[in-house]
Protein backbone atom coordinates (compact mmCIF):
# COMPACT_ATOMS: atom_id res chain seq x y z
CA UNK A 1 0.00 0.00 0.00
CA UNK A 2 1.48 3.18 -0.93
CA UNK A 3 2.47 5.67 2.08
CA UNK A 4 0.90 8.41 2.46
CA UNK A 5 3.90 10.50 2.25
CA UNK A 6 4.90 9.35 -1.10
CA UNK A 7 1.82 10.57 -2.59
CA UNK A 8 1.22 13.53 -0.96
CA UNK A 9 4.53 14.47 -2.41
CA UNK A 10 4.17 12.53 -5.75
CA UNK A 11 1.17 14.99 -7.46
CA UNK A 12 -0.59 17.86 -5.77
CA UNK A 13 -3.15 16.60 -7.54
CA UNK A 14 -3.46 13.65 -4.42
CA UNK A 15 -5.78 15.71 -2.20
CA UNK A 16 -6.81 13.45 -0.29
CA UNK A 17 -3.60 12.55 1.41
CA UNK A 18 -4.18 9.52 3.50
CA UNK A 19 -2.42 7.93 6.72
CA UNK A 20 -1.67 4.97 7.08
CA UNK A 21 -0.85 2.46 10.23
CA UNK A 22 2.74 1.56 11.07
CA UNK A 23 4.08 4.85 9.78
CA UNK A 24 8.33 4.42 10.82
CA UNK A 25 8.72 6.24 14.37
CA UNK A 26 10.44 9.57 12.97
CA UNK A 27 12.38 11.44 15.83
CA UNK A 28 10.93 10.51 19.49
CA UNK A 29 7.61 10.11 17.75
CA UNK A 30 5.40 6.32 17.69
CA UNK A 31 2.55 5.46 15.65
CA UNK A 32 0.08 2.54 17.30
CA UNK A 33 -3.47 1.63 17.83
CA UNK A 34 -4.94 3.66 20.74
CA UNK A 35 -7.45 2.63 23.04
CA UNK A 36 -10.93 1.04 21.91
CA UNK A 37 -13.53 3.98 20.88
CA UNK A 38 -10.88 6.64 20.06
CA UNK A 39 -9.54 6.69 16.52
CA UNK A 40 -7.17 8.95 17.08
CA UNK A 41 -5.02 9.60 20.35
CA UNK A 42 -2.07 12.11 20.42
CA UNK A 43 -0.08 12.42 23.27
CA UNK A 44 2.51 14.73 24.05
CA UNK A 45 3.54 15.81 20.78
CA UNK A 46 6.19 18.68 20.12
CA UNK A 47 7.27 19.84 16.83
CA UNK A 48 10.68 22.09 16.70
CA UNK A 49 13.34 23.05 14.75
CA UNK A 50 16.96 23.22 14.89
CA UNK A 51 18.07 23.37 18.54
CA UNK A 52 16.16 25.22 20.67
CA UNK A 53 13.10 26.26 18.41
CA UNK A 54 9.86 24.69 19.51
CA UNK A 55 6.52 25.26 17.09
CA UNK A 56 4.41 22.84 18.89
CA UNK A 57 4.83 22.08 22.75
CA UNK A 58 3.49 18.64 23.96
CA UNK A 59 -0.17 19.11 23.03
CA UNK A 60 -2.01 16.03 23.64
CA UNK A 61 -5.60 15.63 21.88
CA UNK A 62 -8.20 12.52 21.26
CA UNK A 63 -10.90 11.62 18.57
CA UNK A 64 -13.32 9.34 19.40
CA UNK A 65 -15.13 7.29 16.50
CA UNK A 66 -17.93 9.39 15.07
CA UNK A 67 -16.79 12.80 16.67
CA UNK A 68 -16.31 16.17 15.48
CA UNK A 69 -13.31 18.47 16.91
CA UNK A 70 -12.22 21.31 16.23
CA UNK A 71 -8.83 23.21 16.40
CA UNK A 72 -8.94 27.24 16.31
CA UNK A 73 -6.06 29.62 17.04
CA UNK A 74 -4.81 32.43 15.03
CA UNK A 75 -2.60 32.54 12.33
CA UNK A 76 0.96 30.58 13.57
CA UNK A 77 -0.35 28.87 16.43
CA UNK A 78 0.68 25.91 15.29
CA UNK A 79 -2.89 24.07 13.92
CA UNK A 80 -1.78 22.60 10.14
CA UNK A 81 1.58 22.09 11.59
CA UNK A 82 -0.25 19.67 14.39
CA UNK A 83 -2.65 18.14 11.29
CA UNK A 84 0.73 18.11 8.95
CA UNK A 85 2.44 15.85 11.82
CA UNK A 86 -0.83 13.41 12.31
CA UNK A 87 -0.41 12.56 8.48
CA UNK A 88 3.16 12.24 8.56
CA UNK A 89 3.58 14.67 5.88
CA UNK A 90 5.97 17.66 7.86
CA UNK A 91 9.04 18.56 5.65
CA UNK A 92 12.13 16.43 7.37
CA UNK A 93 13.76 19.98 8.30
CA UNK A 94 11.47 19.44 11.58
CA UNK A 95 11.68 17.44 14.11
CA UNK A 96 9.17 15.44 15.87
CA UNK A 97 8.39 13.82 19.32
CA UNK A 98 5.14 12.39 20.94
CA UNK A 99 3.37 9.78 20.30
CA UNK A 100 0.21 9.30 18.12
CA UNK A 101 -1.94 6.55 17.73
CA UNK A 102 -3.82 5.72 15.00
CA UNK A 103 -7.24 3.51 14.49
CA UNK A 104 -6.99 1.22 11.71
CA UNK A 105 -9.15 -1.08 9.84
CA UNK A 106 -8.17 -4.91 9.91
CA UNK A 107 -5.90 -4.56 7.25
CA UNK A 108 -4.30 -1.70 8.43
CA UNK A 109 -4.57 1.01 5.85
CA UNK A 110 -7.34 3.61 5.23
CA UNK A 111 -7.35 5.76 8.15
CA UNK A 112 -7.27 9.21 8.02
CA UNK A 113 -7.43 11.54 4.66
CA UNK A 114 -6.57 15.10 4.53
CA UNK A 115 -8.96 18.17 3.04
CA UNK A 116 -6.60 21.11 2.54
CA UNK A 117 -7.20 24.50 2.31
CA UNK A 118 -6.86 26.03 -0.85
CA UNK A 119 -9.28 23.48 -3.83
CA UNK A 120 -7.68 25.66 -6.40
CA UNK A 121 -4.41 24.81 -5.61
CA UNK A 122 -4.94 21.31 -4.47
CA UNK A 123 -6.61 19.95 -7.35
CA UNK A 124 -4.27 19.22 -10.48
CA UNK A 125 -5.11 21.69 -13.58
CA UNK A 126 -4.33 18.96 -15.94
CA UNK A 127 -6.39 16.68 -14.57
CA UNK A 128 -9.86 15.92 -15.69
CA UNK A 129 -12.00 16.06 -12.06
CA UNK A 130 -13.29 12.86 -12.51
CA UNK A 131 -10.28 11.39 -13.86
CA UNK A 132 -8.71 12.07 -10.78
CA UNK A 133 -11.27 10.50 -8.81
CA UNK A 134 -11.14 7.95 -10.45
CA UNK A 135 -6.82 7.31 -9.86
CA UNK A 136 -7.79 7.43 -6.59
CA UNK A 137 -9.99 5.06 -6.04
CA UNK A 138 -8.19 3.04 -7.68
CA UNK A 139 -5.08 3.64 -5.98
CA UNK A 140 -6.94 2.63 -2.74
CA UNK A 141 -8.74 -0.39 -4.19
CA UNK A 142 -6.30 -2.41 -5.84
CA UNK A 143 -7.66 -4.66 -8.61
CA UNK A 144 -11.31 -2.43 -8.91
CA UNK A 145 -11.42 -2.06 -12.73
CA UNK A 146 -10.91 1.16 -14.97
CA UNK A 147 -14.50 0.86 -15.43
CA UNK A 148 -16.16 0.04 -11.59
CA UNK A 149 -13.50 3.04 -10.44
CA UNK A 150 -15.52 5.24 -12.94
CA UNK A 151 -18.77 4.59 -10.94
CA UNK A 152 -17.32 5.12 -7.97
CA UNK A 153 -15.75 8.44 -9.03
CA UNK A 154 -19.15 9.37 -10.22
CA UNK A 155 -21.11 8.14 -6.93
CA UNK A 156 -18.41 10.46 -5.38
CA UNK A 157 -19.42 13.27 -7.09
CA UNK A 158 -23.13 12.55 -6.41
CA UNK A 159 -22.53 12.07 -2.92
CA UNK A 160 -20.71 15.64 -2.61
CA UNK A 161 -23.30 17.37 -3.97
CA UNK A 162 -22.36 17.97 -7.36
CA UNK A 163 -25.36 17.64 -9.97
CA UNK A 164 -24.92 16.09 -13.41
CA UNK A 165 -21.98 14.06 -12.00
CA UNK A 166 -21.54 12.14 -15.03
CA UNK A 167 -21.13 15.06 -17.31
CA UNK A 168 -18.73 16.90 -14.86
CA UNK A 169 -16.54 14.05 -14.71
CA UNK A 170 -14.69 14.83 -17.70
CA UNK A 171 -14.89 18.53 -16.97
CA UNK A 172 -11.04 20.47 -15.69
CA UNK A 173 -10.61 22.09 -12.61
CA UNK A 174 -10.77 25.60 -13.95
CA UNK A 175 -14.32 24.95 -15.70
CA UNK A 176 -15.08 24.73 -12.13
CA UNK A 177 -16.30 27.03 -8.79
CA UNK A 178 -14.57 27.31 -5.96
CA UNK A 179 -17.33 25.23 -3.93
CA UNK A 180 -17.49 22.51 -6.83
CA UNK A 181 -13.54 22.31 -6.49
CA UNK A 182 -13.83 22.03 -2.97
CA UNK A 183 -16.27 19.01 -3.58
CA UNK A 184 -14.12 17.49 -5.60
CA UNK A 185 -11.48 17.71 -2.95
CA UNK A 186 -13.69 16.42 -0.68
CA UNK A 187 -14.77 13.33 -2.52
CA UNK A 188 -11.03 12.99 -3.02
CA UNK A 189 -10.29 12.55 0.16
CA UNK A 190 -14.01 9.97 0.85
CA UNK A 191 -12.29 7.78 -2.15
CA UNK A 192 -9.69 7.06 0.44
CA UNK A 193 -12.37 5.69 2.69
CA UNK A 194 -11.42 7.40 5.63
CA UNK A 195 -12.28 6.68 9.27
CA UNK A 196 -10.81 10.10 10.60
CA UNK A 197 -11.31 13.44 8.14
CA UNK A 198 -8.38 16.15 8.92
CA UNK A 199 -9.19 19.48 7.37
CA UNK A 200 -7.42 21.83 7.09
CA UNK A 201 -9.06 25.69 6.75
CA UNK A 202 -11.36 23.45 4.26
CA UNK A 203 -13.44 26.30 3.74
CA UNK A 204 -11.37 29.82 4.44
CA UNK A 205 -10.63 30.00 0.62
CA UNK A 206 -14.68 30.13 0.21
CA UNK A 207 -16.92 33.46 -0.02
CA UNK A 208 -19.78 32.81 3.11
CA UNK A 209 -22.37 31.68 1.38
CA UNK A 210 -20.46 28.59 -0.52
CA UNK A 211 -18.57 28.23 3.21
CA UNK A 212 -22.01 27.33 4.72
CA UNK A 213 -22.93 25.25 1.97
CA UNK A 214 -19.87 23.12 2.44
CA UNK A 215 -19.65 23.36 5.95
CA UNK A 216 -23.33 21.74 5.65
CA UNK A 217 -22.03 19.07 3.43
CA UNK A 218 -18.83 17.77 5.57
CA UNK A 219 -21.21 17.76 8.54
CA UNK A 220 -23.99 15.46 6.14
CA UNK A 221 -21.25 13.44 5.18
CA UNK A 222 -19.54 12.94 8.63
CA UNK A 223 -22.33 11.71 10.73
CA UNK A 224 -24.20 9.62 7.63
CA UNK A 225 -20.61 7.79 6.87
CA UNK A 226 -20.04 8.35 11.08
CA UNK A 227 -16.78 9.52 10.39
CA UNK A 228 -14.26 11.26 13.16
CA UNK A 229 -13.28 15.17 11.82
CA UNK A 230 -10.30 17.08 13.16
CA UNK A 231 -11.19 20.49 11.93
CA UNK A 232 -8.58 23.17 12.01
CA UNK A 233 -9.48 26.66 11.61
CA UNK A 234 -8.71 30.21 12.85
CA UNK A 235 -12.00 30.99 12.85
CA UNK A 236 -14.34 30.13 15.84
CA UNK A 237 -17.64 30.72 14.01
CA UNK A 238 -16.92 28.19 11.90
CA UNK A 239 -15.32 25.35 14.11
CA UNK A 240 -18.42 25.78 16.14
CA UNK A 241 -20.45 25.15 13.55
CA UNK A 242 -19.22 21.31 12.62
CA UNK A 243 -17.62 20.50 15.79
CA UNK A 244 -18.65 18.64 19.41
CA UNK A 245 -15.59 19.75 20.54
CA UNK A 246 -13.32 22.89 20.33
CA UNK A 247 -9.39 22.79 21.05
CA UNK A 248 -7.98 26.11 21.56
CA UNK A 249 -4.17 26.51 20.57
CA UNK A 250 -1.80 29.65 20.56
CA UNK A 251 1.83 29.88 20.17
CA UNK A 252 2.12 25.90 19.67
CA UNK A 253 0.29 24.80 23.39
CA UNK A 254 -3.28 24.20 23.81
CA UNK A 255 -5.19 26.64 26.20
CA UNK A 256 -8.05 25.17 26.71
CA UNK A 257 -10.87 22.19 25.42
CA UNK A 258 -14.12 21.71 26.04
CA UNK A 259 -17.65 20.84 24.38
CA UNK A 260 -18.10 23.94 22.15
CA UNK A 261 -21.38 25.50 24.16
CA UNK A 262 -19.09 25.10 26.84
CA UNK A 263 -16.58 26.74 25.62
CA UNK A 264 -18.69 29.69 23.67
CA UNK A 265 -21.10 30.03 26.74
CA UNK A 266 -17.94 30.21 29.42
CA UNK A 267 -14.63 30.41 28.24
CA UNK A 268 -11.87 29.71 30.26
CA UNK A 269 -9.43 31.65 28.86
CA UNK A 270 -8.60 35.23 27.59
CA UNK A 271 -7.36 34.54 24.24
CA UNK A 272 -10.84 32.53 24.15
CA UNK A 273 -12.25 35.47 25.38
CA UNK A 274 -10.38 37.58 22.55
CA UNK A 275 -11.62 35.31 19.67
CA UNK A 276 -14.95 35.38 20.37
CA UNK A 277 -15.40 38.96 19.59
CA UNK A 278 -18.11 41.68 19.57
CA UNK A 279 -18.49 39.87 15.83
CA UNK A 280 -18.80 36.44 16.74
CA UNK A 281 -23.10 36.35 17.31
CA UNK A 282 -23.45 38.26 14.04
CA UNK A 283 -21.40 36.02 11.95
CA UNK A 284 -22.93 33.20 13.99
CA UNK A 285 -26.28 34.23 13.11
CA UNK A 286 -24.80 34.98 9.22
CA UNK A 287 -23.46 31.66 8.67
CA UNK A 288 -26.55 29.80 10.40
CA UNK A 289 -28.82 31.34 8.14
CA UNK A 290 -26.27 30.50 5.30
CA UNK A 291 -26.51 27.09 6.00
CA UNK A 292 -30.20 27.26 6.24
CA UNK A 293 -30.84 28.45 2.63
CA UNK A 294 -27.63 26.59 1.23
N1 LIG B 1 8.89 24.25 7.91
C1 LIG B 1 8.90 25.15 8.89
N2 LIG B 1 10.08 25.57 9.42
C2 LIG B 1 10.10 26.46 10.41
N3 LIG B 1 9.00 27.03 10.97
C3 LIG B 1 7.82 26.66 10.47
C4 LIG B 1 7.69 25.70 9.42
N4 LIG B 1 6.37 25.53 9.13
C5 LIG B 1 5.71 26.34 9.97
N5 LIG B 1 6.56 27.02 10.78
C6 LIG B 1 6.20 27.98 11.83
O1 LIG B 1 5.47 27.29 12.82
C7 LIG B 1 4.46 28.11 13.36
C8 LIG B 1 3.12 27.39 13.30
O2 LIG B 1 2.78 27.24 11.92
P1 LIG B 1 1.37 26.63 11.46
O3 LIG B 1 1.34 26.64 9.98
O4 LIG B 1 1.11 25.35 12.14
O5 LIG B 1 0.37 27.72 12.02
P2 LIG B 1 -1.22 27.76 11.88
O6 LIG B 1 -1.79 27.88 13.24
O7 LIG B 1 -1.69 26.64 11.04
O8 LIG B 1 -1.44 29.14 11.12
P3 LIG B 1 -1.76 29.36 9.57
O9 LIG B 1 -3.20 29.05 9.39
O10 LIG B 1 -1.45 30.79 9.33
O11 LIG B 1 -0.85 28.42 8.82
C9 LIG B 1 4.50 29.41 12.59
O12 LIG B 1 5.22 30.35 13.34
C10 LIG B 1 5.26 29.05 11.34
O13 LIG B 1 5.97 30.16 10.84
Amino acid sequence: MAHCRTWARASHACVGARADRGLAAEGGRTVNEPATGQLLSVDSLTISVGQDLVLVDRISLDVAEGETVGIVGESGSGKSLTLRAIMGILPSTLRVDGTINFSSTVDGSQTAAMVFQEPSLALNPTLRVGRLLQMTWRRHHPGCSDKDARAAAITLMSDVGIAQAESRFSAWPHELSGGMKQRIVIASALACEPRLLLCDEATTALDVRVQAQILKLLSVLVEDRGLGMLFVSHDLAVVSLVCERIIVMNKGTILETGRTADVLADPQHEYTRALLDANLSRRLSMVHNEGETS
